[in-house]
């Protein structure tokens, strides 16, 4: 099993070696995260151009993932991608490498995104379509904004008030958030009553 985790890295830093399509995608996806992006490849392609990232036009040179918080390889050379992985592991530094994605320490999974709520999914093998036809079956049962503002103040309420009352208006919240869900609700579970 990997560990699956949700990274805050806004502003943090993220060095991506490599220019072109699955650079540019992972790229996206850090700015996405209000990280600070820097590209490294001798020849940038178009797709990177229109990102707000810096660039510096050469390759690879050991070296250049100092102060970095996360490391994307991604060039078209394996061995370069390995080099890139090695230095980044010998940091200490959370590394995904493109061409062979058990090399690294961190894959991309897809998400399904709304109102905030995120669900990564990762097939634990390389199997992208997959992975992306279920966050598509999964984004429309995900609540909107709407409803969860409402939640969250009513399990804001709830944790102000005394305890016996507390447990009352969380288990209603529970129950209402389960039934708006198509779930059973928990009362009767495991009470035996
Ligand atoms: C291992 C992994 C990478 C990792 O985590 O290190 C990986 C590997 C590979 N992807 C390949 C191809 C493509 N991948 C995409 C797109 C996505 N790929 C993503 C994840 C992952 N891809 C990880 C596994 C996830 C899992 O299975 O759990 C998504 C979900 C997230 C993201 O990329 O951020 C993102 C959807 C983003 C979205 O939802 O918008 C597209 C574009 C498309 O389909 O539109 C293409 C085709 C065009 C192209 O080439 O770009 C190939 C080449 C062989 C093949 O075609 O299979 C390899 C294998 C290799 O490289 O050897
Ligand atoms: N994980 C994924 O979703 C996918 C991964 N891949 C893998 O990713 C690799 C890259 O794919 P693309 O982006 O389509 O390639 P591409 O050909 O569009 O871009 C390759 C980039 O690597 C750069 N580069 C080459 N040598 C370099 C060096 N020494 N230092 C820095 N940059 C260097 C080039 O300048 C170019 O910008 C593929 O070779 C494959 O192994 C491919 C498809 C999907």
């Amino acid at each position: 099993m990997s560990l699956a985790a949700i990274l805050e890295l806004h502003g943090a830093r993220a060095v991506v070696v490599g220019g072109g399509r699955v650079a540019a995608r992972r790229a996206r996806t850090l700015l996405d995260a209000g990280m600070d992006v820097q590209i490294i490849a001798p020849s940038v392609k178009p797709e990177v151009r229109g990102l707000p990232v810096t660039c510096a036009e050469r390759g690879y040179d050991a070296g250049d993932l100092a102060g970095a918080a996360l490391v994307v390889a991604a060039t078209d050379d394996a061995q370069v991608n390995d080099s890139v992985t090695a230095e980044a592991r010998s940091l200490g530094i959370p590394v995904n490498h493109a061409g062979h994605a058990e090399r690294g320490t961190l894959r991309f999974p897809a998400v399904a995104r709304r109102g905030g709520v995120q669900v990564a999914i990762t097939t634990g093998r390389e199997l992208p379509m997959l992975a992306q036809a279920l966050a598509e079956l999964i984004t429309p049962l995900l609540p909107d904004a709407a409803h969860l503002d409402a939640w969250t103040q009513r399990r804001d309420a709830a944790l102000t008030v005394d305890s016996e009352a507390r447990a009352t208006a969380l288990a209603g919240l529970r129950d209402d958030i389960r039934a708006h869900l198509g779930l059973p609700g928990t009362a009767q579970t495991g009470s035996g009553t």
